[in-house]
């Protein structure tokens, strides 16, 4: 399976619609000149994950413009697509952040509202309510397990995750430039822990005055670092191998040797 992550600057003198239409000739892109079966989006996007001013304003239904827009680019493109996250009105209640997975013929097959929200007593945690469900995907041949940003330091989480299945974990995130060598340490411990791919797509560019990190990373299940990106808009294109995490978790079998449960 090919996969590439697509990570997106966000910056706010581009209008939400124009990163909209970007974001989408972007995933069509991937899989006309790199061959992509899965393409993943960062974190809020649409928004900017540190725009918490903007939160309420932006915020759209889940079948709302972001959703329409990700769903015909993976129709278009006829690709697995991770559309990364959305400020998500519920009806009902709250504002989520919630990430968006389409198959390839364009049905949402799985939404994931982020567990652990980020911001302490602003931002997130006073603005959006807490997911409660771990979501797994099975996409082409791998069991992914969802996970958000700051989700990212909840190593029960993912090991959650993978009792649930998970092979490898995709992680749309808005993280910061100064927090950075935090980014690299937390995905490469997920993926050493858990002997699991993880993709981890950050945003670049700078909204609300926080420069963001970038450095989208590809860690393979043994804790090798297949792919990174630089600060700047890119794009990374990795092979991922369901055999590779067989392998890892064979040969060596500490995922076997665990006590507590
Ligand atoms: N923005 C986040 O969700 C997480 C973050 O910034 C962190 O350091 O953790």
């Amino acid at each position: 399976m090919r996969a590439s992550l697509i990570q997106i600057a966000v910056d706010p003198d581009e209008p939400v619609n124009s990163r909209r239409r970007r974001a989408a000739s972007l995933v069509r892109e991937q899989r006309e000149r790199h061959g992509a079966d899965l393409v993943v989006l960062p974190e809020l996007w649409p928004t900017g994950a540190f725009a918490y001013t903007s939160f309420v304003d932006e915020a759209e239904p889940l079948e709302g413009p972001t959703y329409e827009v990700m769903a015909e680019a993976a129709a278009g493109a006829g690709v697995w697509l991770h559309a990364g996250s959305i400020v998500e009105r519920d009806p009902e209640g709250p504002l989520y952040n919630t990430s968006l997975v389409f198959s390839p013929d364009g049905e949402l097959v799985r939404a994931y509202r982020k567990i652990h929200r980020f911001g302490f007593d602003t931002g997130e945690a006073v603005l959006m309510g807490a997911g409660e469900e771990l979501v797994t995907v099975r996409a082409a041949d791998l069991t992914f397990g969802l996970g958000t940003c700051y989700d990212l330091r909840f190593p029960e989480l993912f090991r959650g995750l993978v009792d649930a299945g998970a092979q490898a974990f995709l992680v749309p995130a808005g993280w910061p430039a100064r927090r950075r060598d935090h980014w690299t340490l937390l995905t490469r411990a997920r993926a050493v822990e858990n002997q699991a791919y993880v993709l981890a797509c950050g945003t670049a560019g700078t909204h609300a005055g926080m420069e963001q990190a970038g450095h989208s990373i590809v860690v393979d299940p043994w804790g090798e670092v297949l792919a990174e990106a630089g600060p700047a808009e890119e794009v990374l294109t990795v092979e991922l191998d369901p055999a590779r995490v067989a392998k890892t978790r064979e040969q060596f079998p500490a995922l076997k040797d665990r006590r507590l449960r």
